[in-house]
């Protein structure tokens, strides 16, 4: 076993990019990513654009705002930004540098959509009243109402809107092809949820990182007991309920094989995939008890690892194995610590002088 050695040895030639923008879309896998740049943000000791006060994420979902960060000042720029927040370049451009890596990540809009209708189901009202996502398909309208835009963002092309876009515009191919291609002009890269490891092997190409950079544990995912199968009308009506993101799924998705395809080719790809994989069981050996398999948050015997958990969704997190030395530890419990408590974390250690961030879900 590597241990930690190759921790901090790196395959990446001249210097790692360090200035990125990561547009947090909603359910995902985005919070997988984030523990990817937190880490490297507090081990390389630079600065994030963390949310304002008790908040938790950038003012999403209003359009962001550059005075929604946490120590904000004219002139003055942050590494980087990754929580949530609807996104809004010139403001953005008031926080990060001119020379920033902007990145996002999409999901399947139909898994996206089962995902956040259980984890939305108690604060959506377009889903409050729905019975199953097979009703609220079948009959969309009854249940969603585009006055109370603010608080059904999640039930209608979500990551359209987190790209700054208007969920209900009608699906012209005009506007569409326009939108996309503002999106392709800022984002240098977008990675795909079913193929995050073929992702992360391009993101870490492209920022020069190491490997254990880019090595990340499955984070905020649900028990298979709150995951609904869809009937393939249900599917069918997702994907046109939620065309827009329908659209910009299928064209990334393109693009990141056609990305693929031209840097590194299926042999390089394979290879880098299987590196990748290989040193996440690695650190899952190293790291988690009972071989990796997440837990229901009742089994997690650290309170500072229990994932927060909403609506009707059963997110898991990670028992870390006991005995594990002081180094080893901290390494361990940064790859299973649950977006709030990492957040909350990094707060403390920038502005020291703030009162913490409060996680009332735990209790402290
Ligand atoms: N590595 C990897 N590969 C594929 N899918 C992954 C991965 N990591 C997380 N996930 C899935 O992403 C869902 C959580 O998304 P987010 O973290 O973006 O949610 S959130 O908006 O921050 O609440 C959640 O989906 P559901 O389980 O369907 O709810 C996670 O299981």
């Amino acid at each position: 076993m590597g241990g930690l050695q190759s921790l901090f040895g790196g395959q990446a030639k001249g210097p790692p990019v360090t200035n990125i923008m990561f547009l947090k879309t909603h359910k995902t896998a985005s919070s997988t990513v984030l523990n990817i740049l937190y880490r490297f943000a507090e081990t390389h000791n630079l600065s994030v654009a963390l949310p304002a006060g008790l908040h938790v994420h950038l003012g999403y979902p209003r359009l962001f705002l550059a005075r929604y960060v946490e120590g904000i000042q004219p002139q003055q720029h942050f590494n980087i930004m990754c929580n949530h927040l609807r996104f809004n370049l010139p403001e953005v451009q008031k926080v990060m540098p001119n020379n920033t890596f902007y990145f996002s990540i999409l999901r399947n809009p139909v898994f996206q959509l089962e995902s956040s209708f259980i984890y939305y189901k108690t604060y959506t009202p377009a889903f409050l009243r729905a019975p199953s996502l097979d009703a609220f398909l079948a009959s969309p309208r009854t249940f969603y109402n585009d006055s109370r835009l603010l608080k059904n963002v999640y039930a209608k092309n979500n990551m359209w809107f987190d790209f700054g876009f208007d969920p209900n515009a009608p699906r012209k191919e005009g506007y569409v092809r326009a939108r996309i291609a503002e999106v392709e002009r800022r984002f240098q890269l977008v990675l795909i949820a079913e193929h995050l490891d073929e992702s992360l092997v391009l993101l870490r190409r492209r920022l020069r990182w190491a490997l254990d950079d880019v090595v990340a544990f499955r984070i905020n995912s649900r028990s298979a007991r709150s995951v609904t199968r869809l009937a393939p009308k249900t599917r069918e009506r997702a994907r046109s309920w939620c065309a827009l993101d329908w659209r910009l799924y299928e064209h990334f998705n393109r693009t990141l094989w056609r990305q693929l395809h031209a840097e590194l080719g299926p042999r390089r790809l394979r290879g880098e995939v299987e590196r990748l994989r290989a040193r996440r069981r690695e650190l899952a050996t190293l790291c988690l008890q009972d071989g990796g398999a997440p837990k229901n948050h009742t089994q997690i015997r650290d309170p500072r690892l229990r994932p927060y958990q909403p609506g009707r969704a059963d997110i898991l997190g990670y028992n870390l194995r006991p005995g594990l030395d002081n180094k080893t530890l901290r390494v361990c419990e940064r790859l299973v610590m649950p977006e709030l408590q990492y957040m909350a974390r990094l707060y403390a250690l920038q502005f020291p002088e703030k009162p913490r961030k409060n996680i009332p879900f735990l209790g402290a």
